[in-house]
């Protein structure tokens, strides 16, 4: 089945309102695409982004959100509250929330209930460490917190999975191609497994991890790779379309 695939950016905790600018280059280029484009702002961006990106195709989603939609919940932001600034789509489970705030499994299958609640799109985060790696327990750890993560009610339409190892975030380091394509047959696997054959085949997998324009190509064109999810290199538009175009 072919799906198309999805270049989303994640800028982190990065960007001043003057990045408009940057969001500005990529809305010139959105249309021509031959993938579908995402932007992940920090949340304080997210409605000028949004509002910016109205009628393009390009899709405006926040970093995270708390499994509720309102409370005493002093900093977070609800799913409906992105939402709300005009997101379509949400991270949940990135390892940086993961290993700064302690999010696990649990909570982050929460998280992505709570974004289809506010008919977000979920893009699920997994990926293991390097020592996890090196002890021969990736395909283990990500097939476990995959199934920990993901609702069983997960559809094409409204989850995306990410796999990013967290060594190679923000290092320069890649797995090998071979590896990169082991890990995507593995989650294929498990995701027609617990969601069945249709939606299990339909979900998109990104490969996350040090993408740059020079090695987007080689990554992109890895069997079961429907995407990236990019850091660092989507914070320059030039270097964001660099890497959508190598699609
Ligand atoms: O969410 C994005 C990933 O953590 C990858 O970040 P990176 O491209 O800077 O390595």
């Amino acid at each position: 089945m072919a799906r198309r695939k999805l270049i989303a950016g994640n800028w982190k905790m990065n960007g001043l309102r003057a990045a408009v600018a940057e969001l500005d280059d990529v809305l010139d280029d959105a249309a021509g695409a031959a993938c579908d484009l995402m932007l992940c702002p920090p949340a304080t961006l997210v409605p000028v982004f949004a509002s910016r990106a109205a009628g393009s195709p390009l899709v405006i989603g926040g970093q995270d959100c708390h499994a509720r939609a309102t409370g005493a919940h002093t900093g977070d932001i609800a799913a409906e509250m992105l939402a709300d600034a005009g997101a379509k789509a949400v991270i949940v489970g990135h390892s940086e929330r993961r290993a700064d705030h302690g999010e696990n499994d649990a909570l982050v299958r929460e998280k992505a209930e709570a974004a289809w609640r506010a008919r977000l799109t979920a893009v699920i985060c997994v990926g293991e460490t390097e020592a996890e790696r090196d002890a021969g327990r990736a395909l283990e750890v990500v097939a476990r917190s995959l199934a920990g993560s993901t609702p069983d009610t997960a559809t094409a339409e409204t989850t995306v999975i990410a796999y990013e190892p967290v060594w190679a975030i923000g290092s320069g380091r890649t797995p090998t191609l071979d590896e990169i394509a082991e890990m995507h047959a593995h989650i294929r696997a498990a995701l027609r497994e617990h969601l069945g054959e249709i939606q299990g085949i339909g979900v998109r997998v990104l490969y996350g991890g040090s993408v740059k324009p020079d090695n987007a190509a080689e990554i992109l064109a890895v069997r079961g790779v429907d995407g990236a999810l990019v850091g660092g290199a989507s914070l320059k538009a030039r270097d964001f379309l660099a890497i959508a175009g190598a699609v």
